[in-house]
């Protein structure tokens, strides 16, 4: 089986409990935590900072955490969330004016670096830095809330990456994860990971399950398909 990886998006969870939150669901199986970060500006809503990261590594969560910018600019927030434990740091294109200068910031902090890119925009526009990225996470709904369903078409461009990703990874010693966001079930997983992914993230799907190792369990049996 492929090396798939599922990140519950804590969007979902709730803050009230949050550490605890985040424990459960990597005792329940999950493999990184996927931690959303919103502005107000570039995406119509607010969430957590650096803070909240630190506080989780101080609260004992040593699992990989990939923080998704969802700010802009960008710049400014990477060294504060490489100084507060984060470990892959994703951004939106459109919200750095200097995309590759932004990718090599990121490096430099000890990150690893990724690009994610909204359902309209082109996996073409990145095409250029893509062998300089750890990550790739497609959207598949567009960003600012949890709890949406999964836009269709973007299967067709997790093909496209796959396809870009495996010609990259077969000329070089680039190791690029393929990452979809949004509206991810245990009934459309099966088809997603047949279209190229190989990291999931999964708020409400896992989240807003009774039973977190029953939800993650189930997605696995989806996986062990493809
Ligand atoms: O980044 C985002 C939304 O902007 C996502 O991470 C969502 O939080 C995923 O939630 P579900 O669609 O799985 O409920």
């Amino acid at each position: 089986m492929k090396d798939f990886k599922i990140a519950p998006s804590i969007l979902a969870a709730d803050f009230a409990r949050l550490g605890d939150e985040v424990k459960d669901v990597l005792d329940a199986g999950a493999d990184i935590v996927h931690f959303d970060v919103m502005d107000n500006h570039y995406v119509p809503n607010l969430t957590i900072g650096p803070m909240v990261c630190k506080a989780l590594r101080n609260y004992g969560i040593t699992a990989p955490v990939d923080v998704h910018l969802m700010v802009e600019p960008v710049d400014d927030m990477i060294g504060m969330f490489a100084d507060a434990g984060a470990d892959y740091i994703t951004f939106h294109p459109e919200a750095s004016r200097h995309v590759d200068r932004s990718i090599q910031l990121i490096k430099q902090k000890g990150c690893k670096a990724g690009l994610v890119l909204n359902p309209a925009t082109p996996i073409d526009s990145v095409r250029h830095v893509l062998p300089q990225l750890d990550m790739l996470l497609l959207m598949s709904v567009n960003p600012g809330f949890g709890g949406q369903k999964f836009i269709p078409y973007t299967l067709d461009k997790l093909r496209e990456a796959r396809r870009l990703i495996d010609e990259i990874e077969a000329n070089s010693d680039a190791s690029i994860r393929l990452e979809i966001d949004g509206g991810v079930t245990a009934d459309n997983i099966y088809e997603i990971a047949s279209a190229g992914a190989d990291t999931f993230v999964a708020g409400s799907a896992i989240f807003g399950k009774e039973d977190y190792r029953t939800a993650i369990d189930n997605m696995r049996s989806e996986l062990a398909r493809v």
